[in-house]
């Protein structure tokens, strides 16, 4: 028994306490217990019920019931007996239970003494087991009780003791558990830290590795994004590229469509255009033809009319020095008639000179509408002392109303006036045939009548014949030749010549020769056609010297026709405008189309106009000069606003004219002298 309470005292009776191994425990109670290790060993083996080699509390509190029941029936032996046994246990247990039941209350209060004696309760949780048993001795053996009861408290102090060793060792164990928890707190921690180190190292370093994977990351990621933003900038720039090429595209598709249509237009334009020009080249082509045709048939026309004209002026002449003949032997005759009979001044009927009425000449379309010879001009009535005439019709008469008192009036009303020779615009007139304020019939002798003007009495008398006898149907015209006899006698122009008047458009042509010729300006005058006509006689020398002035347009769609008159050109005028410098500057190519025309047989007069206009002067004169001095030409600087050298000039050039062509005639006498070529300007 003690044995087994010794073996008790070793066992943690904690509930769920796991005794260490049996061999652990044989160990310690060797050497307490007086049993050998063997018996030991079945002890403990009888106790292990499970045989796990653990013994648990339970396992111990069944194991000491049977062998204190067994104590106390030590008969039973076999199983069944143990069957019995363990159903008696069970009767038993619900008897003692219901001698429990019936205990009463001393030995209650007994056993707690006990128990609260041996301190149990800090001890054993459950008392039911010893309670059981402390009744079931103090029922059955009493006697056992006190050993029993010495039992426990020596188990109880032992267990106290255990207990407390359990405590302490638990304490220890806690202390220990405690000192290994805080060891192993504090390695933990140690290691926690540790690894915390080592984590934050690694965090450390990961995070280094990881922001520099991450600068680096972001390096890349920033270079990324910048490539990324210049390729989108690039693809941005692109596409507006593109969009622009594209728009452009459609511009230039748009433009080429436009284009394509100009050029469709502009080549049907061009064809219409070319066709238009083609049909004007042609009129230009037939208009020039015909021009030329014109122009030449003008020029037949006006040289047959020159011709013819001569021709009748030859006529005319020699028909004058015959009628001057006539004029003479009558003269005579008057003379003897008024010696023989003073007294019987019989009527001498003034025989009618029955003037043959002359066919009219062809020059009548040289005459304008009013058959006003557009030549006539001041000059004519100074050297003539012509008074301005009266416009003549063609058919000789006067075109308007006379004023009254100067028509004659005869028997029968007034006379019918004798047909006037017309004098052809090609030859200066003979003023003194053509005079129309004079109403002199060519037939009616001066003394019947006063000449009322006696400035030009003597011209008319030695003109106009006493009494013409009637003559071949066509009187012959007196020539030329005849009339040198007859200086004084003024007569027919002396000589001809024609002369070329050029320069560009507006330098004053047209203007200068209405100056020269009508005396007067017009500012508003119009530019000239093609070419235009004048014929001017100037006295130079005491010779009539007629100038037939040809006015050429300036403008050079005109150059054409201008250029053919150059060939037949006596002599040539050059203008320019002095406040226009362009004009200058185009003398030298009339100068060179002249020299192109007639070569440098003829004189030319180069004229600066438009001296008036001093303040817009473009040419200095000496440029004109030097420029006149180069070619061997006559220079003036003119007005025909102001008339300023406006004769001069020209009276310049008609006696070098007449000069040389004495010089040419005298030479012609002299048979094979080389004409020599005299400088215009002296
Ligand atoms: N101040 C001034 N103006 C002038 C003079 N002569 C002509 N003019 C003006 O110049 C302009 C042209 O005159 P025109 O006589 O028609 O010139 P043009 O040379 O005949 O011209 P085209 O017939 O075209 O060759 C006109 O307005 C005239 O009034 C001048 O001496 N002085
Ligand atoms: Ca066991
Ligand atoms: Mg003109």
């Amino acid at each position: 028994m003690l044995r087994v309470l010794a073996l008790e005292s070793e066992l943690d009776m904690t509930p769920g306490y796991v005794i260490t191994s049996h061999v652990t425990l044989e160990q310690r109670l060797h050497k307490e217990l007086p049993l050998s290790l063997e018996e030991l060993e079945d002890a403990f083996d009888a106790l292990d019920a499970d045989g796990n080699g653990y013994l648990t509390p339970e396992e111990f509190t069944t194991g000491f019931s049977h062998f204190f029941f067994s104590q106390n029936n030590p008969s039973q032996e076999d199983a069944g007996e143990q069957l019995a046994q363990h159903h008696e246990e069970q009767v038993y247990q619900s008897r003692e239970e219901e001698d429990l039941g019936d205990m009463d209350e001393d030995k209650e209060a007994q056993f707690q003494m006990l128990m609260d004696r041996l301190g149990a309760q800090k001890v054993l949780e459950d008392e039911s087991d010893v309670k059981q048993l402390w009744l079931q001795l103090k029922k059955d053996e009493p006697h056992l009780l006190p050993s029993f009861e010495d039992f426990l408290t020596r188990i109880f102090s032992q267990l106290q003791e255990a207990h407390e060793e359990k405590n302490e060792l638990e304490c220890a164990l806690k202390r220990k558990i405690a000192a290994y928890d805080e060891e192993i707190q504090h390695l933990y921690e140690e290691m926690e830290q540790q690894i915390k180190n080592e984590k934050e190292q690694f965090l450390l370093k990961d995070t280094e590795r990881f922001q520099a994977r991450s600068q680096e990351l972001e390096q890349k990621l920033l270079r990324k994004e910048q490539e990324l933003e210049q390729l989108t900038q690039k693809q941005k720039r692109l596409e507006g590229q593109c969009t622009a090429l594209h728009h452009d595209k459609h511009e230039t598709k748009a433009e080429n469509n436009k284009l394509k249509l100009t050029n469709q237009e502009l080549a049907q334009e061009l064809e219409r255009t070319s066709q238009e020009l083609q049909e004007a080249q042609q009129q230009l082509e037939s208009l020039q033809q015909e021009a030329c045709k014109l122009h030449q048939e003008k020029e037949m026309e006006v040289y047959r009319v020159t011709e013819s004209l001569q021709r009748e002026k030859a006529g005319l002449l020699k028909q004058l020095d015959f009628l001057r003949e006539r004029n003479k032997h009558l003269r005579d005759e008057r003379d003897i008639c008024f010696q023989k009979d003073k007294a019987a001044k019989a009527n001498t009927a003034a025989s009618k000179a029955s003037w043959k009425r002359r066919s009219g000449s062809v020059i009548g379309k040289y005459v304008d509408a009013r058959g006003i010879l557009r030549s006539q001009s001041e000059e004519e009535e100074e050297v003539f002392g012509i008074p301005r005439r009266c416009s003549l019709g063609l058919s000789g008469y006067p075109l308007t109303e006379e004023e009254p008192g100067t028509g004659e009036t005869g028997p029968g009303g007034p006379y019918p006036r004798p047909l006037r020779r017309i004098i052809s615009i090609e030859e200066d007139p003979l003023p003194q045939l053509l005079d129309g304020n004079f109403e002199q019939p060519l037939s009616k002798c001066p003394e019947e009548e006063e000449v009322s003007d006696q400035r030009v009495q003597g011209k008319i008398q030695e003109a106009l014949p006493l009494k013409l006898t009637p003559t071949s149907p066509r009187g012959q015209p007196v020539g030329k030749e005849a009339r040198y006899k007859e200086e004084s006698a003024p007569s027919a122009p002396d000589r001809l010549f024609k002369i070329v008047f050029v320069g560009n458009s507006a330098v004053g042509k047209t203007s200068f020769l209405k100056r020269l010729c009508e005396d007067r300006f017009s500012p508003g005058i119009a530019a000239t056609v093609g070419i235009d006509y004048r014929v001017k006689t100037v006295n130079v020398d005491d010779s009539q010297v007629a100038l037939q002035l040809w006015d050429t347009a300036g403008q050079e769609r005109y150059r054409c026709i201008t250029q053919q008159f150059f060939r037949k050109a006596d002599a040539v005028i050059v203008m320019y405008d002095l406040t226009a410098k362009q004009s200058f500057l185009s003398v030298r190519r009339w100068l060179s189309s002249v020299e192109e025309a007639v070569g440098d047989r003829v004189p030319v007069l180069l004229l600066g106009n438009k001296l008036d206009n001093e303040q817009e002067r473009e040419v200095p004169r000496g440029l004109g000069e030097q420029l006149a001095k180069e070619n061997n030409l006559i220079f003036y600087e003119c007005s025909a606003y102001s008339g300023h050298n406006t004769k001069e000039s020209l009276l310049h050039l008609a006696r070098f004219l007449k000069e040389q062509e004495d010089t040419v005639r005298e030479d012609t006498i002299q048979v094979g002298r080389p004409a020599k070529k005299k400088s215009c300007c002296g």
